[in-house]
């Protein structure tokens, strides 16, 4: 027993052996909250106060999941798998398998993922012949989750405001009805229905309440209503509640997250007063001092300290680079460094706003031939190949399956054109069938021995399959359905594919389901619910990159935090209103505090996003870290009005200024104005014929690099 309590401050060991009631841990970034979390597990197990049988652990990740199960195994010698560890989405899914009459699910619901869920919202939209332009797929999507999120259904929304409303509202029964009629639920379903379930059904509210006497919610500042409503609900009287959180670090409100859930808990859950815990255990001082100083600016605050004994440290890095490209460089470069002096690259993390930024990094990476992971972007899961396999998949599991049905009908190419599928789709409507039925009652003809063929291989692949473990299965599916031929002929991208192929087969080798003969319905919602962290699992030390969301809870030696730009971050959608902008500022204050010792920012001064050159100007984040704090490694000056048309000497180890006549009538030393930057003086210049680059000082912007293909400069004569 004293062996888990070692180690704890006082404030940490007040939290872990809070009495069996209610509490909230609010404290700061690397304050040790999911570790008093995870030691309060294993105390009040190992104490004898409660069976594993009887927690409830809410994490923010199914990787923080995992963390956790496999710490309270070294903990505890207990069969952890008893407990209920998962996220939201992944607990949910639990209860809903387990009930799954009772919810009015088929046993083998398939579970949509957001591009699944849009999907099904195009074809929604088809049916009823509406256009996507008027009634957008993406706005119809966050409609319906919004909605979902608040606990409201169709049926139950205010009156519309308007016609255009009235639809959406229309589109959001249509849908759901059409996700019932296929055995489909998507994320925000998952839990909706859940909670219904539970809220209806006394007898079950009644066996879980008495079930789980100790709920633990990880990250709580990020939950929205109907997961507290959730919580609420499943604590019942007399159950305890154990919420960690930071308000600082509230990143998801766009998604309906509420941090007031911090203040509801207080009082619901008669709370006299939230625990604090003041020390920070991960990063050196500097850093700390830099997440303090941000975060102060943000009003309505909790409030909190934080200090650190780890010492000052060493002072951020911050680089200005002239393009991204060059922004990655140096990145990359100095991962090198760390790499040399002894740093694992998977204790380094990049992190950035918008996953398009992953492509630059990316180009570089691989040039390097440094190997890396992303969280997140182009998901594991979501890649097009892993997609149709498990198309397939589903097909073998559920041939009433229509998203699946319609994804690979016609993959790999076999003669049944868009004209056959729309008929097909004409039918399912007229007659109320599924599209798999529609396949099969299809008459004589051309096009339905096509269809014919099609409905045999779906055949065959469900008879074979049903005597074959689930890897087998996946084999035989990439196989036989021509998937593996398909990709054997792309020369370009065939290969990579094709090894995500044979991964998935690993995957479903190491999947261990809970009962074997729902192997293929268990691994097909696991790989819904995990899109997007699967990649950064086992393997080889990778340099590891990722959204500044997907890096919450996590830390690293060294954090490289890029694209400090106005628009970028803080992101241009939250420039105009307060509210937007602090969540931007926490957003920052997640992603300086990731980071253990060394923390490096970074920005450009020509950025390619989007199929857009911008000249964007730096963060404001980085101006309202503490000048001190900060060691500037690029080579930057002062606006100087009257530039000296000579190269200027920190230029030396730049490339050599091209030729005067290949300048596209430009020349070093000549005055210019371009719209936003105002007047300047060409100082140098790389490149040659169409692809000239030229920097400028701006006597109001200072230096800057543009790109004549895109930069609309005019020359003074
Ligand atoms: N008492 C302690 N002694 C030594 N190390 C500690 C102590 N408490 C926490 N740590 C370490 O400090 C780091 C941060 O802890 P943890 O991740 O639990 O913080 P957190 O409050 O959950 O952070 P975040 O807000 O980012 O989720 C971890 O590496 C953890 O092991
Ligand atoms: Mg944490």
């Amino acid at each position: 027993m004293s062996e888990l309590l070692a180690g704890l401050n006082n404030e940490q060991l007040r939290a872990v052996t809070w009495p069996a009631k209610s509490a909230l841990v609010l404290a700061g970034a690397g304050s040790g909250k999911t570790r008093v979390l995870t030691t309060r597990i294993a105390w009040l197990i190992a104490t004898g106060q409660v069976n594993p049988s009887g927690i409830l652990a809410v994490t923010f990740t199914n990787k923080a999941a995992r963390e956790m199960h496999t710490r309270l195994g070294a903990m505890v010698p207990v069969n952890v798998r008893t407990m209920w560890i998962g996220t939201f989405h992944g607990l949910c899914n639990r209860f809903l398998r387990a009930h799954y009459r009772d919810a009015g699910l088929p046993q083998a619901f398939q579970i949509l993922d957001s591009a699944d869920q849009q999907a099904a919202i195009k074809r929604l939209l088809k049916s009823l012949e509406l256009s996507d332009e008027k009634y957008p797929p993406r706005a119809v999507q966050s409609f319906i989750n919004g909605n979902k999120e608040a606990g409201l259904r169709a049926d139950r929304l205010p009156p519309a405001l308007n016609p255009y409303e009235a639809k959406l509202v229309e589109l959001y029964a249509a849908y759901d009805a059409q996700c019932r009629r296929e055995g489909v639920v998507d994320f925000a379903e998952l839990l909706l229905r859940s909670y219904e379930l539970l809220q209806a059904n006394a007898a079950l509210r009644a066996h879980y309440q008495g079930r789980f006497r100790h709920i633990l919610v990880d990250e709580f500042q990020d939950t929205n209503r109907l997961q507290y409503a959730w919580l609420k609900l499943l604590s019942g009287e007399h159950n305890v509640l154990f919420a960690v959180g930071d308000d600082d670090q509230s990143i998801y409100a766009f998604r309906g997250a509420e941090v007031g859930n911090m203040r509801a808990l207080l009082s619901d859950f008669q709370v006299a007063e939230p625990v604090r815990l003041e020390q920070n255990y991960r990063s050196v001082g500097t850093i700390l001092n830099a997440a303090n100083a941000l975060i102060e600016r943000n009003d309505g605050r909790l409030g909190k300290n934080l200090w650190t004994d780890a010492g000052e440290g060493e002072q951020i890095r911050l680089y200005e680079a002239y393009s991204d490209g060059d922004e990655a460089q140096f990145i990359i470069d100095e991962v090198k460094n760390l790499q040399r002096e002894g740093m694992n690259l998977s204790d380094m993390a990049i992190l950035y706003r918008s996953n398009a930024q992953s492509r630059v990094l990316e180009h570089v990476l691989v040039n390097a031939q440094l190997p890396y992971r992303i969280y997140g972007g182009l998901r594991f899961f979501e890649r097009q190949e892993v997609k149709h396999a498990l198309a397939y998949l589903r097909l073998v599991s559920n041939p009433d399956d229509d998203n699946a049905l319609l994804r690979v009908i016609n993959v790999p190419a076999r003669g049944i054109g868009a004209r056959t599928v729309e008929n097909l789709q004409a039918i399912s409507r007229e007659q109320g069938v599924t599209l798999w039925q529609a396949c099969c009652a299809a008459g004589g003809g051309r096009t339905a021995a096509k269809l014919g063929e099609f409905v045999l291989l779906i055949e065959a692949l469900r008879n074979k399959s049903s005597a074959m473990t689930l890897a087998e299965t996946v084999s035989l599916i990439i196989d036989h359905s021509g998937l593996r031929a398909m990709y054997e002929q792309d020369k370009k991208e065939g290969e990579e594919r094709l090894a995500n192929l044979d991964e998935l087969v690993s995957a479903a080798a190491g999947f261990f389901p809970d009962q074997p003969e729902l192997a293929i319905v268990e691994f097909l919602s696991a790989a819904s619910l995990e899109a997007g962290e699967h990649q950064a699992e086992a393997g080889e030390d990778a340099l590891q990159l990722m959204t500044v969301h997907a890096a919450k809870g996590l830390e690293f030696d060294a954090v490289f935090v890029s694209g400090l730009e106005e628009g970028l971050f803080p992101h241009e959608n939250s420039m105009n209103d307060s509210k937007g902008l602090e969540e931007e500022r926490r957003l920052m204050y997640v992603a300086v505090t990731r980071a253990r010792k060394r923390l490096y920012l970074s920005c450009a001064q020509s950025r390619m996003l989007h199929g857009q050159s911008r000249y964007p100007i730096r963060s404001r984040f980085v101006e309202e870290i503490p000048a001190e704090l900060v060691r500037v490694l690029s080579a930057t000056v002062k606006p100087v009005p009257q530039a000296s048309p000579r190269r200027a000497p920190w230029l030396e180890e730049a490339s050599a200024p091209a030729s005067t006549m290949s300048l596209q009538g430009f020349r070093i030393g000549q005055g210019v104005s371009h719209a936003k930057f105002g007047a300047g003086v060409v100082i140098n210049a790389e490149g040659s014929g169409n692809d000239v680059r030229l920097q400028i000082n701006f006597a109001e912007h200072g230096l800057k690099w543009l790109d004549l293909r895109y930069a609309k400069l005019t020359a003074e004569q």
